[in-house]
């Protein structure tokens, strides 16, 4: 700060009288690129660092009591929601695998629901695991136990006639799915059809709900599911453990493993052309009124198609949100946290948010998800009028005059629904906390290629500038906000009009040669210090960055650790560089253009790659 203070002294006072114009314009840039750097800085003050222990969580809440004789778990409820919406951009293997992380969680698995959100409302399409059954030779050979390499065994050849079933419903292996709009119990299927007809399309179609534990309803539906569901064989999980046995036609040997899955719900909410969907955030609020009705699990757990997570993960969350009921500290706290370079990682952590409190307005969910309440009482069990029920509450005229979108559930009118929500929590007082975990919680999936990123970043500049042009700016917010979760968001608001003056900034040189001049008079020693004297500047902050991160990994020779993390770090920035020159500047900018110019069209949510690259590559 001292260093750029001085820069930017001596270059007020040294003005290039030749070319005042010039001089003035650069100057400008300099100020705004000073002040997005500080925005982008401050957030990162006062770092804080938490784990939870795991242990103490399971003595508190799995350990017999006078209250608890039986020892069973008293640990909360959590619906966990994944949302996917186009199947060709997203492959359901993919999901599938998201999925299973969740079924596969160290959580109670009687208190914990998945609701799986499909916006395309599709079957969704056939891609079979073969590229791993096919590896010749696989890494866990002669490292794990024999046990795991039969039951692959056994598992591939599951798969092979499975596909080989579908092969044979018709030539084509895609054309069979086409006439699976069928369903196997004989009646059609009410989303959108392969080859759709009048209310039966991506945009218009009846809201489905199906349930894991109808096998029979969920097997057409997701195939590659489908495959897992036939292979460990679901059941409705009761707080009893359940052994399995080995007289049961599975592939696999069940003897006295506990074969209790989690609820599994699939959820396509109705679509009609008359009402906007709301992207993600409209499918959110439908999940949360479905899951109320069906599990109202009192903490909700959001993630996107292709967010794996760790084992550890909610049981780690939620040592966060249940810290204040616990006599004994269930956190440590350290300061320095290890994500730093990048300020949007404090606006990441948001949706880590416990989302309770009323969400729910539904007669049936009166009382709504109340906060911090702990459903020690079984799960009564899903009946068809509960279905029914949930059906009729993700009916699109359902939020007709309600407040939905507005004041309750996921806020509409961004594209990055996940700033607006949390902002508006924050903005009314909700308390948020980073979450660190060892290892990762989440694992995700960046865009592939460059288009894919074009697209997103431009995608996410142009919800920040419907942020900043409405009233959930940072700079409007209650008291309530603390003053650097305010710098966070009013960064995220404004960081797309930096794209104006790195634009400008970027062509000065060039309209120097043109002209003879240059931004300053002539080029001295102290300017060029100055330069050099910033560059190092930021460099040394990035290696203290990279210490503090090696130091809080703990790791006993953190030489060598910093060593390699300066290695990656040096990597990372050339990696990043062509990303930042393409992503930082012109999508901002074209988002920047359309949204103030041509303010109120709404671009959807898929399409805006169309919309970007043609003008893109025709400027
Ligand atoms: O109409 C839609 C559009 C999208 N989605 C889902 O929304 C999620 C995010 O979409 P994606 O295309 O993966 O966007 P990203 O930019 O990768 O996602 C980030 O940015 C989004 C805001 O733009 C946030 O919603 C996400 O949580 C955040 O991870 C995915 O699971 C989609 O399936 C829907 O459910 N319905
Ligand atoms: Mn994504």
């Amino acid at each position: 700060m001292v260093c750029l203070g001085l820069f930017l002294g001596w270059r007020i006072r040294h003005k290039n009288e030749d070319a005042i114009w010039l001089w003035g314009i650069s100057i400008v840039c300099e100020f705004w690129f000073t002040f997005s750097w500080l925005l982008d800085q401050l957030p990162k003050l006062c770092p804080l660092d938490r784990a939870t222990d795991l242990v103490v969580l399971k003595e508190k809440f799995e350990t017999a009591t006078f209250n608890n004789p039986t020892g069973k778990s008293d640990l909360p409820g959590i619906d966990v929601f994944v949302s996917t919406s186009n199947t060709k951009k997203k492959p359901s293997f993919v999901i599938a695998n998201t999925i299973l992380s969740i079924l596969a969680a160290d959580y109670p698995v009687e208190k914990l629901s998945c609701y799986v959100s499909d916006d395309g409302g599709s079957l969704l399409t056939f891609e079979n695991p073969e590229s791993y059954f096919n590896l010749k030779k696989y890494s866990y050979k002669n490292r794990v136990h024999t046990d795991f390499v039969n039951d692959r065994r056994r598992v591939r050849e599951e798969i092979k006639t499975m596909k080989q079933r579908i092969e044979v419903a018709g030539d084509d292996p895609v054309e069979s799915i086409s006439k699976a709009t069928w369903m196997a119990n004989g009646t059609h299927w009410p989303g959108t059809w392969i080859n759709p007809s009048s209310e039966h399309t991506e945009d218009d179609h009846a809201g489905v709900i199906q349930l894991s534990s109808s096998k029979v309803g969920l097997l057409p539906i997701i195939l590659p599911l489908s495959m897992v569901v036939s292979l460990i064989k679901l059941k409705p999980p009761s707080d009893e453990p359940l052994f399995g046995n080995n007289e049961e036609d599975t592939p696999l040997d069940f003897t006295n493993i506990d074969i209790r899955l989690p609820m599994l719900v699939y959820v396509s909410r109705q679509k009609h052309p008359d009402y906007h969907h709301n992207e993600k955030a409209g499918a959110m609020n439908a999940l949360v009124r479905a899951s109320a009705i069906m599990s109202n699990g009192p903490f909700i757990l959001n993630l996107d198609y292709g967010h794996c997570q760790g084992v550890d993960s909610m049981g780690g969350m939620l040592g966060y949100a249940l810290q204040s009921r616990l006599r004994k500290p269930l956190l440590s706290h350290s300061i320095r946290g290890d994500k730093f370079g990048n300020s949007s990682f404090l606006i990441a952590s948001i949706p880590v948010v416990e989302l309770q409190g009323r969400l729910a307005d539904h007669p049936a969910v009166k009382y709504g998800r109340q906060p911090g309440i702990l459903t020690s009482a079984p799960r009564e069990l899903v009946d068809a009028s509960t279905i029914a029920e949930a059906l009729s509450v993700i009916s699109c005229w359902y939020e007709d005059e309600t407040e939905w979108g507005q004041r309750v559930g996921w806020i509409y009118g961004s594209m990055i629904e996940d700033t607006v929500t949390g902002c508006r929590m924050h903005n009314r007082g909700w308390k948020s906390v980073y979450c660190v975990t060892k290892p990762d919680a989440f694992g995700a999936i960046a865009p592939r290629n460059l288009a894919e990123r074009l697209h997103q970043v431009f995608r996410w500049a142009t919800g920040s500038v419907e942020i900043f042009f409405s009233r959930n700016n940072a700079l409007l917010a209650s008291s309530r906000m603390k003053i650097l979760r305010r710098v966070a968001y009013l960064n995220v608001g404004i960081y797309p009009f930096t794209s104006i003056f790195l634009v400008v900034y970027c062509f000065l040189p060039a309209l120097s040669l043109l002209i003879g001049q240059f931004i300053v008079q002539t080029l001295n020693v102290t300017f060029l210090m100055y330069l050099l004297l910033i560059t190092l500047t930021l460099c040394t902050l990035s290696i203290f960055e990279t210490m503090w991160s090696a130091q809080r990994d703990g790791s006993s020779s953190w030489m060598l650790t910093l060593c390699s993390k300066i290695a990656h770090r040096c990597l990372t920035v050339v990696a990043a560089l062509p990303d930042w020159m393409s992503a930082g500047g012109p999508p901002s900018f074209y988002a920047l253009g359309y949204r103030s110019v041509v303010h109120g069209f709404r671009l959807p949510f898929e399409y805006t790659l169309f919309f970007t690259y043609k003008r893109f590559y025709a400027v």
